[in-house]
């Protein structure tokens, strides 16, 4: 258990701020005896610390917004300047309406400043993006959208904070341009992580401003980017007096005629470190899964009592049901009888779309741990899908009492009491088939060796993705579960 008491130790260095709660380490940092300018005059000064680290001195086109992005930018030229660089700044919107520190700090810049045309972007060979930050409310203008495409066109640009036209808290796009180098502030927002904000911000940097960490224990931040500091304190250890029943006893429920998505998913499970893993079958499925499974055992089931007598069996620590499941009653009631046993239990594929339409017969069985893992279609099937994609996976698992995986390239986690995880180590290749079953496999192999449900999820999430990286081009779904060995030896090491 983490210091917290819930699991894994949620450090701070991955946490994503709000910009709600990013203005609050400001407030704290300001009544600690920072003035903003001094704060802003750290953030400018970082910036060009960091683009001198990185590009020879040439002519740079600093564009400043109307407000403390803007001053920002006030900064950067100064410091450029100094240093050399042939600057060229522009400013949208009137100087004298400039206020607090990003008055403070244009009054500092000795040089011209020129009113906002793409005429500042002659001969550029890097462009600093100054424009909006954490202020941005609605889409930049077509004169703003039409400067920043010829930005784009000129030369590489750096946004500061992020790129103007991403929305901070959700990552949202509401007329932005691909920035080569994002340098953000003390700690990442969500939309540094959540597509397509992560994308637009190209590399982002997180400068150290002498905001102190201290301040996260008053905003208490509930939201952090997927990583093993996470939740590697919380992984199941190979304790030296185990036998194959701490280790647990994962059970798959075994499609028919689909019956490679299970196999994926109990090969997964087995390799995730289940002491025992079986695959529940129709009998006439019996012959496909007993000549593709040797350590994983094979248990024909033939009507509801056989289930019954199979799901009493104690050793069984967790249930995974959906991956070739077929949608249907049938794959509803066996749904129902495992989370009946209220030991932990994924769901997955079609076990969710059983569901279609009736949520809430779902949210009412679900008394124990459990993990449900829809991408976008199948959790538009049950559940509401206005607003971001952190805010609809909270809801959903405040709703059900699971903890929800909305899968895609920037996977969220999220747990019943409101914490979420973003996974950013996913590559492309992994969108391929079956490639869902091996997750949810994943997840149950965690669950069965006891760890927590919110802590196994994100674990598995962030496996699945190192070990299709680990992999590269090619990849198919059935190359994974082989890649756990090396990816828990990283863990490990
Ligand atoms: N977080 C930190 O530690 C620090 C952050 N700093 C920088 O401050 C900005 C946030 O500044 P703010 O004045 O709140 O907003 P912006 O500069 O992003 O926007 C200015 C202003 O523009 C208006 N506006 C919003 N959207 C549009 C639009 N599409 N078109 C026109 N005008 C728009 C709105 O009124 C905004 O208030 C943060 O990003 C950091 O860069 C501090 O400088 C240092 C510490
Ligand atoms: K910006």
């Amino acid at each position: 258990m983490g210091p917290d008491g819930r699991g894994a130790v949620l450090t701070g260095d991955r946490a994503l701020l709000s910009v709600a709660q990013m203005a609050v380490a400001d407030r704290l940092t300001v009544a600690g005896g920072t003035p903003v300018p001094v704060l802003m005059g750290a953030a400018g000064s970082a910036v060009a610390r960091i683009i001198a680290d990185r590009w020879s001195p040439g002519r740079v086109a600093v564009l400043c917004g109307p407000g403390d992005n803007g001053g920002d930018g006030f900064v950067v030229a100064r410091r450029l300047a100094e240093a050399g660089w042939d600057v060229q700044l522009s400013l949208l919107g009137a100087p004298d309406r400039l206020t607090g520190a990003a008055a403070h700090n244009a009054a500092l810049w000795t040089g011209p400043v020129a009113p906002l045309s793409p005429a500042v972007l002659e001969g550029a060979t890097l462009i600093v993006d100054a424009l909006f930050g954490a202020g941005l409310n609605r889409a930049p203008d077509r004169r703003v959208a039409a400067l920043l495409a010829a930005a784009a066109a000129q030369a590489p640009i750096v946004a500061i904070d992020v790129p103007s036209g991403v929305m901070g808290d959700t990552g949202a796009d509401l007329g932005a341009v691909a920035a080569s180098l994002t340098i953000t502030f003390f700690r990442k927002k969500p939309g540094h992580v959540l597509l397509p904000g992560r994308t637009l911000c190209g590399e982002t940097v997180v400068a150290d401003i002498g905001i102190a960490p201290s301040v996260l224990d008053r905003i208490a931040p509930q939201t952090w980017e997927n990583g093993p500091d996470l939740w590697r304190d919380a992984l199941p250890l190979l304790h030296p007096t185990g036998h194959k029943y701490t280790r647990g006893h994962a059970l798959v429920w075994g499609g028919y005629p689909m019956t490679g998505a299970a196999r994926l998913a109990t090969r997964a499970a087995a390799r995730a470190g289940a002491g025992l893993t079986s695959v529940a079958v129709p009998p006439q499925a019996l012959p496909i899964y007993a000549t593709a499974l040797t350590s994983i055992m094979v248990r024909p089931v033939t009507g509801a009592e056989d289930l019954a007598a199979l799901l009493s069996d104690g050793r069984i620590t967790a249930h995974l049901i959906g991956p070739g499941a077929g949608v249907g009653d049938a794959t509803r009631s066996t749904a129902l009888a495992m989370l009946a046993t209220g030991r932990a239990v994924v769901l997955d594929a079609d076990a969710l779309t059983s569901f279609a339409g009736d949520p809430a017969a779902l949210d009412r069985a679900i008394t124990g741990p459990c993990v449900m893992t829809p991408h976008d279609g199948e959790f538009a099937r049950l559940w509401d899908t206005t607003g971001d994609k952190l805010h609809r996976a909270r809801a959903a698992a405040a709703r059900s009492g699971a903890v929800i995986v909305l899968k895609g390239a920037d996977t969220v986690i999220a747990a019943p009491d409101g914490r979420a995880i973003v996974n950013t180590n996913a590559p492309p290749t992994l969108a391929t088939a079956g490639s869902g079953d091996v997750l949810a496999g994943l997840v149950l192999g965690l669950l069965a060796q006891g760890m927590d449900a919110f802590d196994a999820a994100a674990a598995a999430v962030w496996m699945h993705g190192d070990a299709a990286s680990r992999f590269g081009p090619g990849l198919i779904a059935d190359d994974l579960p082989g890649l756990l060995p090396a990816v828990l030896r990283g863990l490990s090491a």
